[in-house]
């Protein structure tokens, strides 16, 4: 494991078979069945156990990666009442946003972020039973100038490598290579920058605060000041997310978990912070259309494995989650197990 820069919060006593795994996707593209195969069944067997895996060799151009991550750093060196003008206070619904102060939902987490869609779409109201959408409106922040092109071009690369890991994804459930395409035609994903300040009381503090993400896949890129953590999903143990230059972190969502009927479990994660230096993560979240139905896939269910969830719309989960935060106090925010079928 000598490649890999270890980061500053990972614990002492890790065992060789701790790592997140490091799936090389570039045998996938190849000719060679056999190849294809092999990194197919990689991710089955990561997703299964793990929730999580990390990719190299995955198609993303460097140069872009690294223009896009200036970029956003510029942007969090502004002066806070720069970054302020961001606020979607000006429109609640309008979901680019920079913030500070309400993530995790209920919870107060160590960072700041600034939020981009990919959606051309968003909802009307707040209102978890209205589904429907208009159009959005873009808040591009003026500094720096090329903040809006970096984060688009990144966006346009994270929804490349999103079709390709689902596409892997189906094969190693078992299903058609395509078969949950239909799902993203309209996709509702978004893009996410985090920056954690140094904080002065680490142990008191979390980056990110324990949680599952609410759409099917999450790409996150962090660097190496570390920190994320993931609970394995076949022991439950918590382990650190290892840097890993140039790799992006795959984790399952809860729309894998209801897709694959449990099969895949969606990642429990959390991010720590520490006091000596600042972090930055970048997640993006693929996530199916609005008007997209959940439910288990009908071929991975049947009389002896019947589908562990109830069908539900996928636009009204992802309000609840959106707009059910410290601002909307009586909101039910929903979550897997309100869908869940207990035998
Ligand atoms: O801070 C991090 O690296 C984790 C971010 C995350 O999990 C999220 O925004 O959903
Ligand atoms: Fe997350």
């Amino acid at each position: 494991m000598g490649q890999y820069c270890d980061a500053a919060t990972m614990q002492a006593t890790l065992d060789a078979n701790d790592y997140v795994p490091v799936i090389d996707l570039s045998a996938s593209n190849s000719s060679d069945s056999n190849g294809a195969a092999g990194v197919v069944a990689e991710i089955g067997d990561a997703c299964e156990k793990w929730g999580v895996f990390q990719v190299i060799n995955h198609g993303v151009p460097l140069e872009l990666h690294e223009r896009f991550e200036l970029a956003m750093k510029k942007f969090f060196a502004q002066p806070l009442v720069e970054k302020r003008k961001m606020r979607k206070d000006i429109d609640p619904l309008n979901p680019y946003d920079y913030g500070y102060e309400e993530f995790s939902k209920k919870v107060e987490d160590w960072k700041e972020v600034f939020d981009f869609p990919l959606e051309k779409e968003m909802p009307v109201s707040c209102d978890t039973n209205n589904t429907q959408t208009r159009e959005a409106i873009p808040q591009w922040p003026e500094y720096p100038p090329e903040f809006r092109e970096a984060c688009e071009a990144y966006g346009r690369e994270m929804e490349k490598l999103s079709f390709r890991l689902l596409e892997l994804i189906s094969m190693s459930l078992g299903l058609q290579k395509q078969r949950l395409h239909g799902f993203f035609k309209d996709h509702t994903s978004m893009g996410r920058l985090i920056h954690c300040p140094p904080c002065p009381t680490p142990q008191l503090a979390l980056g990110t605060h324990a949680h599952t993400d609410v759409g099917a896949l999450t790409i996150l890129s962090q660097d190496d000041a570390g920190g994320l953590e993931g609970q394995r999903t076949i022991d439950g143990k918590w382990l650190p997310v290892q840097f890993v230059p140039n790799a992006y972190v795959i984790n399952v969502g809860d729309m894998l978990e209801v897709w694959s009927n449990k099969k895949y479990v969606s990642l429990v994660h959390r991010a720590k912070v520490n006091s000596e230096r600042e972090r930055f993560s970048i997640p993006f979240f693929f996530n199916p259309a609005q008007y997209v139905t959940m439910e288990p896939i009908e071929e991975l269910t049947n009389e002896q494995t019947p589908a562990k969830y109830r069908a539900f719309s996928w636009g009204k989960y992802y309000n609840s989650r959106k707009y059910g935060n410290f601002k909307n106090p009586d909101m039910q925010v929903l979550r897997l197990k309100h869908f869940r079928v207990f035998d």
